[in-house]
This record gives structure tokens, sequence and C-alpha cells, in this order.
């Protein structure tokens, strides 16, 4: 009998707060996205707009006195009201992670080796040779030379971005169908980055899994992904296929980050920051909380904050002003 799998990820009205000295900072304020199999969903926004702790907490990662609400739809159950247990076979197994700094993500004391087995026997059930086998073979689907002799090797005996691919190929031992992968190429020179986004999308292709990406870089999302969700304050203020957010943002504040592009899309430039500092997000008032750094903003702006709409097939968006943007001057 085989039994049908939903490898949709539904994220729906997730919230995330923090206890601070300061009062209860809410850094995540009602997200919900779905995530399609095969899909690459790219996560972008400013410094502090909640996409790391967004996607820390699809996988249950913040511990009390943290408070994270809402539900995260997978395979029939809900992520966030599942026993630990049971959570352990899907964080790790069936959604995998990896993050900027492999170094954080790496157990320094154990072989790279040693790492991988460690997620083959615990989520493929495989040890002994075979593991060994597979541990190598994994190596290499990530682009390690000598794959057999550097499964011996600590964290600390790779460059970056070996570690980097070290990490993929651990996150990997487990087959997972989503990877959740939060800055995976920034610390990484572009050379570098191209190979490794060339890699996850070659992994998504042999294996036909989807994949969150979070990144500060549109060029990365040009690059690599089906639909891009811009947050801002917290929120997801615009989500659209990638083309189409490149080519007429339904967001003021996309455009303003569409615009601060270097011309050409060029990386070595550094990017125009868009004038004004994102919202104190311990002082939201009841407006559009872009509404002080938005060029666009009229007392319409005013009068509460904007839900994310759907405002054309497929385009959502939490702008009262989409219909009047300019199309930004950015090669896609
Ligand atoms: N443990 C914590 N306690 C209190 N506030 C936190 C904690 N972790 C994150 N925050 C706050 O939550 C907000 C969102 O942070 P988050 O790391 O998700 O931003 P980000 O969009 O991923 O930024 P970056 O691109 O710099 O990683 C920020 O205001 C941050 O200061």
């Amino acid at each position: 009998m085989t039994v049908a799998v939903d490898t949709t990820l539904s994220v729906r009205d997730l919230q995330v707060r923090f206890a601070t000295p300061r009062g209860p900072l809410d850094a995540v304020r009602g997200v919900s996205f779905d995530l399609r199999p095969g899909e690459v969903l790219g996560l972008v926004g400013e410094s502090g707009s909640g996409k790391s702790v967004t996607l820390r907490a699809l996988l249950r990662l913040h511990r009390p006195p943290t408070q994270v609400s809402g539900e995260v739809r997978w395979n029939g159950q809900n992520l966030l009201a599942l026993p630990e247990a049971r959570l352990r076979d899907v964080r790790g197994g069936q959604i995998g992670m990896i993050f900027q700094e492999p170094m954080t993500a790496l157990n320094p004391v154990l072989t790279v080796g040693e790492q991988i087995g460690e997620n083959l026997r615990e989520h493929a059930r495989l040890t002994g040779r075979a593991a060994r086998e597979r541990a190598a073979e994994l190596l290499e689907l990530v682009g390690i030379p000598a794959p057999a002799a550097r499964l011996r090797d600590y964290p600390h005996q790779f460059s970056g971005g070996m570690r980097q691919r070290a990490m993929i190929a651990i996150a990997l031992a487990s087959q997972p169908r989503v990877l959740l992968a939060d800055e995976p190429t920034t610390a990484l020179d572009v050379t570098i980055q191209d190979q490794i986004l060339r890699l996850l999308l070659r992994l998504r292709d042999q294996m036909g899994m989807s994949l969150i990406l979070v990144t500060h870089d549109l060029g990365v999302v040009a690059q690599t992904c089906d639909r891009v969700a811009v947050m801002y304050a917290g929120k997801l203020v615009e989500t659209a296929p990638v083309l189409d957010l490149f080519r007429s943002p339904k967001h003021a504040y996309t455009l303003g980050l569409l615009r601060s592009l270097p011309e050409g899309g060029d990386r070595r430039v550094p990017l125009q920051p868009i004038p004004g500092a994102p919202p104190n997000l311990l002082a939201l008032g009841d407006a559009c909380p872009f509404v002080p750094r938005c060029t666009y903003a009229t007392l319409k702006c005013q009068v509460g904050e904007p839900p994310l709409e759907e405002v054309a097939p497929g385009r959502f968006s939490a702008c009262v002003h989409h219909a009047e943007l300019p199309r930004p001057e950015v090669r896609a």
C-alpha cells in the first residue's frame, strides 16, 4: 500500500514573541504561506525583518519563554503541536536546515564522516559500510574532492566553502523533502556562492526537494528562486513569482529594494540602502510600518496596517498603493 504524502508545507498565522527586558517583542506577526513540492521560495527583507526567526520557528527551534503560535502543517500534522519525539523525525529528517555560518551548526569534535553517519543512522537507518559509502557519495554530490579521505577530517580542516558543502551533505543525508537555508552563501566569495546555489538547484531537480532560501541578496533571488516572499517588520508584505516581482513590484518597499540594486545587477557594487531605518518592533503603531520611509505614503496608509491580499492572480500585496507603483528600471 502506498500512503500519499502531502509535501506542501503550509504556514498559517505564524507568530513569534520574544520576552525582552523592554517588554514583549513581536518579531513575526502573522506570517502565512505555502511551499509547494519542488519549489524554491526566496524570503527577502532587510536585517531584522524576521526572516531567520521565521525559519527557526518552522522547526520549533525557539525555546520558552519565546512564544510561537500559528500552524505549520506538514504531512497531515501541525509541527507546532507535535510531541518532541515525533518532531525529531521531521527536524533534520524530512525537513533539513542549513545556516549561514557552518561552524555554529557543525560539531567541532566529530569528523564530517561521523556527522553524516549520525544522520544516516537516525533518518535513513544506514550503518557500517553502507553508511560510509553513502557518506562519501554525499560529499561527492556536493562537490568535495577526494570524498572518502575527507570523511575523516574535522570541520576546522575544511575551507569556508568546503565547510558549507559539508554542512549541506550532512543535511542531505536524511533525504529531506524540504531544505531551509538561512543565508547559505552570504559569507562566501561570489564564485563559490554561485557554485553552491547551482548545487542546491541541481539537488532540487534530482531529489525533488523544495527549498526556502533566506537572503539579503536580490541577485541570488533572481538566479535561484521560483517565488519570492518579501518581509518587513515581521510580516510578509508581498509575495509573487520571481519575474513578476522584478518587473512590477506591488509594494512600495519591494520597489525600494529593487531600486537599491546596483545597475545591471553587478553584485560587486555595494547596495544603496532605502533611506531611513527599519521600525522599532517594540513601538509599532497602527499604520503601515513602512510609512516613515515611503515616498508614496498618503493618509490612506495611516488607517490601520493593510493585510496581505491577492491583487492579481498569484500576486499578494499589503500596499494600498500597489496599483500605482511605477516599474523599476532593473534588469531581472
Ligand atoms: N533571541 C531573541 N531575543 C529578542 N529578540 C530577538 C531574538 N532573536 C531575534 N530577535 C529580534 O527579532 C527580529 C527579527 O530578527 P531576525 O534575525 O529574524 O531578522 P532577519 O530578517 O533574519 O535579519 P538578518 O538578515 O540580519 O539575519 C529582530 O528585531 C531581532 O533583534
